[in-house]
Order: structure tokens, then C-alpha cells, then sequence
């Protein structure tokens, strides 16, 4: 067989595979609230049956990670086995299952005039296409959060997941397949695993609704740069905390720590730290490096910053010269990028110039100061005294997330059913024509109605 003949055979079967999940979204949108919920409950259900299973197929990953050298943070990432991991994406399902249901929801009503009303009604996108990194619980929250909006999804994972990605997919479809007389069908979660995949998906915008790329900056660029199908970007935290001129000490340091070392590659990790130039010259400075390198945080100081160490501080290993560069990079590692600035303006404006406007916090106790702060930051996440490391759908109390979002629109921040639902407009008349009202003619009554907001819900 040609090459081309094989790529045309397998864009075809990534056809047929997008067309199958628009099949389902079209069914799925009848789906009723206690059909999705059933769906979910047999997920949970066939998940922790099939426990043995899946970590077996996450063992194949994570020893091809160790024979392949990778880093200890895709390791962590990888790793299904520890009970608080497993257990936690198990009760995310259940947590979703028992949400209010939050398709159908009228959020506008309006009595166009007599006989004609007008409401604003939630409903599913339709089909989303995910791609993200090789986090393997990313499948089950994604599934979980998709099938109770309503909406199909088409899953692409990190290839250093595949074989977990694989066998939790396979749960998913085979948990689908066994309920029978549901408008919740096996093909509303489908999976692909190459990125030829991905590219033959960007050209289907007949079926696709919108793509979701969770990943590197390169990743949602390439992404955008390549579909005509709307885009919601999850791209790189390149988070900033600042420590304003007043502030409680012994508080700005644990947040920090915290937004550092609790999971240093993930992308609400704080990568630069602003600090008031007023703290330079007080013991707070020097506390703030010890605690920091203590804690094995690599710092990378502004080189105007050396001028207020001590010749101790000088020759620690972990203090070292930042680049330019370093202000807008995402280490994902343990190492913080140190600048002072003379005043919040300065901070905002760095972190507006720097920053991906994913996650920002402000250390401070003048409310005045953290309220400029918030409304002038440019991010998805913006907060007062609390670490950058929040920034997540589970914390949100969202039952888990698609990712954080870092596009302006639709959705922003922590995503959850909520940023995978849209709206329709239902008119309802009995016989009005447009041409009816005008100048001289009848006239509109723009009446707000007084319904109940689950009016439409199945
Ligand atoms: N905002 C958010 O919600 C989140 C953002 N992130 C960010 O993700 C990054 C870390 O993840 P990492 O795995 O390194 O990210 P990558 O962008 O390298 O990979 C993520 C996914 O994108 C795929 N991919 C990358 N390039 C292409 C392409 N050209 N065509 C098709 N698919 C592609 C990968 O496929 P393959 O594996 O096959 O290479 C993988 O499935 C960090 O920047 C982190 O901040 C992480 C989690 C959440
Ligand atoms: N928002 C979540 C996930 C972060 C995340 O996905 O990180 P990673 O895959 O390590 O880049 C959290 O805070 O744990």
C-alpha cells in the first residue's frame, strides 16, 4: 500500500469517527438529566470494578517512562497507582453525577407580547475535541464533565499515557455500551491517539464544535494556527506572585512555598515572584531567600537585587542571575524568577506584560491595594492573599475540570460543565409575523417573565 493511499485511508476512519460523535452530541442533547446521571453512576461503577485493570495498563506507562528517562514531574503526573489519586478521580465522577443538572436552565425570559414569549435556555455545544497532556485522570474528568453537559468529546492524551489513556477509555466505552434504551451512546467518548489524527479533526468543523487544546503555549498557537473550529485555549501558567509593601510576613511565605513546591509543573505554579522595592532593605528580604532555598526552591534574582545580599547569601548555589527571559518562562520546575518593582502599578504592569493571564496573586493586607490589583490584572484568576495553586476546577468545587482556561472568551479560568454549555433562544407564539409590529402597527411589550429556571428541563 502507497503512503498516500494509507494516510487516505486513515483520514477516512478519523472521519468516520468524527461523524460517529456528532451522531451521539445529536442524541445526547435529548438526553434527560437522570439519563446522564445514570451514566455517570455506571461509569463510577465500572472504574472501580476494572481497578486491577487499569493500573496494570498504567504500570506499561510508567515503565516505559522509567526506561525512557523521563522527568520525575511526568512521572508523578503519569502515575495512577497511589489510592488518594485513584479514589479521587473515582469520587470526581460520583461528584459530577450528583450535580444539579445544569442543562436546560432558563437564564432570560422575556414576553415578546401576548402569545409570544421568548426564553434563553442552556444547552450543550455539541462535539468538543480535547487535547492534553499525559495526565490520565484527565480522560475520566473530561468524560464525566462532557456527558453531564450534554456534550460528545473526542479525547487526544499525552502519548506517555497511551496505554492508561487506552484502558480507562475502554472502561468508559464498555460501561456506554451495557445501557441500553439511553440517549447517552458509547460513541459520546471516543479516543484518538496520534497527532495526524488531530490534524485530519481541525479540517472537520461540519462536525466539531469547538476545540479544546490543554497544553504548551506551541500547542494552542498550532492548534489556532490550523482549524477554521472556535478554539478555548488552555495554554502555560506563567503565574506571578507580588508582595506588596504591607503584609503579613509569616502568611506570604507558606502562600508561596505552597504556589512553589506543592506541584511544581503544573501550570498554576507560581513561576515569578514581584516583591515591593520598600522590602529590600529589611530583614523580611533576607528571611524570604532563606526560606525559599531552604525549601529547595532555585532562585533567579534580577541582577539589581544583588547589590542587597550578603556575601553568604552570595555564594549560595541557589541563588543565581535571572535573564530577561526568564520573567516570561514557565519552568515548571522548582525555580522562581525575582524581581523588585517600585510601586503596584509596576507590579500590574509587569505581571499584563509577562504573564500568560492565567493565574496572578497579591500578598497584601490593604484592601485598597488588592482591590486594584484584581480589577487591573489581566488574567483568568486573579487573588488576594491565597496561592496562585487554587487556580483548579476541583478547588473551585466544580467536581473536577477540563483545564484553565486562558482565553477571554467563552469560558475563563477553571472550566467546568458550565464552560461546555451554550444557549438557545426558544421562541413561543401562535402565529406572530415580524411585519405585524412597527411604526403604526402593534407594538412590542418586552415584558420580563417570571418562570421557574428548570421550565425546560427534561
Ligand atoms: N491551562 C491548563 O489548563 C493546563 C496547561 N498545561 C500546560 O501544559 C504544558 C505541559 O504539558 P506538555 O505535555 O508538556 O504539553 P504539550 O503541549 O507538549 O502536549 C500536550 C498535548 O498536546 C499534544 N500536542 C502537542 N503538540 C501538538 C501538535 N502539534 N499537534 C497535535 N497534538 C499536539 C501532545 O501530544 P503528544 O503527547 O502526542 O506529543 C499532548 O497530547 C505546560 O505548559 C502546562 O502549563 C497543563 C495542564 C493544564
Ligand atoms: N489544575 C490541576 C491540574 C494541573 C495540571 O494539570 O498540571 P500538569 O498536568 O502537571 O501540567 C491542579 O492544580 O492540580
Amino acid at each position: 500500500m502507497t503512503q498516500k493511499r494509507k494516510a487516505d485511508d486513515a483520514a477516512t476512519t478519523t472521519e468516520a469517527l468524527a461523524h460517529a460523535a456528532r451522531g451521539a452530541a445529536l442524541k445526547l442533547a435529548t438526553a434527560t438529566g437522570d439519563e446522564r446521571t445514570a451514566a455517570l453512576r455506571r461509569i463510577h461503577a465500572a472504574l472501580k470494578q476494572n481497578a486491577d485493570r487499569i493500573k496494570a495498563e498504567n504500570k506499561k506507562d510508567l515503565d516505559n517512562a522509567a526506561k525512557n528517562n523521563l522527568s520525575k514531574q511526568l512521572i508523578r503526573r503519569l502515575d495512577l497507582s497511589g489510592a488518594d489519586k485513584f479514589d479521587a478521580m473515582l469520587q470526581g465522577v460520583l461528584d459530577i453525577a450528583e450535580m444539579e443538572d445544569p442543562v436546560g436552565k432558563t437564564s432570560l425570559a422575556t414576553r415578546l407580547d401576548t402569545g409570544l414569549d421568548l426564553y434563553r435556555v442552556s444547552c450543550p455545544i455539541g462535539v468538543v475535541l480535547i487535547i492534553f497532556e499525559a495526565r490520565p485522570e484527565v480522560v475520566v474528568n473530561i468524560a464525566a464533565l462532557t456527558i453531564k453537559s450534554g456534550n460528545a468529546v473526542i479525547l487526544k492524551g499525552g502519548k506517555e499515557a497511551q496505554y492508561s489513556n487506552a484502558i480507562l477509555h475502554q472502561i468508559i466505552s464498555e460501561a456506554l455500551s451495557e445501557i441500553t434504551q439511553s440517549s447517552v451512546t458509547k460513541d459520546a467518548v471516543l479516543l484518538v491517539e496520534s497527532r495526524t489524527a488531530i490534524d485530519t479533526l481541525l479540517q472537520m468543523d461540519r462536525y466539531i464544535d469547538l476545540v479544546i487544546p490543554r497544553g504548551s503555549n506551541a500547542l494552542v498557537r498550532h492548534v489556532q494556527g490550523n482549524t477554521r473550529i472556535p478554539v478555548l485555549g488552555h495554554a502555560d501558567g506563567i503565574c506571578t506572585t507580588y508582595l506588596d509593601q504591607n503584609l503579613d510576613q509569616e502568611s506570604a511565605l507558606r502562600i508561596l512555598i505552597d504556589a512553589k513546591t506543592t506541584a511544581p509543573s503544573a501550570c498554576n505554579a507560581t513561576e515569578t515572584l514581584l516583591i515591593h522595592s520598600s522590602h529590600l532593605l529589611t530583614p523580611f528580604f533576607h528571611t524570604l531567600l532563606a526560606r525559599l532555598t531552604l525549601a529547595n526552591i532555585s532562585l533567579r534574582l534580577d541582577p539589581p537585587l544583588f547589590t542587597y545580599l550578603t556575601p553568604l547569601e552570595k555564594q549560595n548555589a541557589l541563588i543565581t542571575e535571572a535573564t530577561e527571559e526568564d520573567f516570561s518562562t514557565e519552568f515548571l520546575d522548582t525555580i522562581l524568577a525575582v524581581r523588585a518593582v517600585p510601586t503596584l502599578s509596576a507590579a500590574i504592569a509587569h505581571i499584563n506584560s509577562h504573564g500568560s493571564h492565567h493565574t496572578d496573586a497579591i500578598i497584601t493586607t490593604s484592601s485598597e491595594n488588592a482591590d486594584a490589583f484584581l480589577r487591573s490584572v489581566d488574567s483568568a484568576d486573579v487573588f488576594w492573599n491565597a496561592s496562585t495553586r487554587f487556580a483548579d476546577g476541583f478547588r473551585f468545587g466544580f467536581g473536577a475540570e477540563i483545564g484553565v482556561s486562558t482565553n477571554k472568551t467563552h469560558a475563563r479560568g477553571p472550566v467546568g460543565v458550565e464552560g461546555l454549555l451554550i444557549y438557545k433562544f426558544r421562541l413561543h407564539g401562535n402565529g406572530q409575523c415580524s411585519g405585524d409590529y412597527g411604526v403604526g402597527k402593534k407594538e412590542y411589550k418586552h415584558e420580563k417573565l417570571e418562570v421557574e429556571e428548570n421550565k425546560f428541563q427534561l
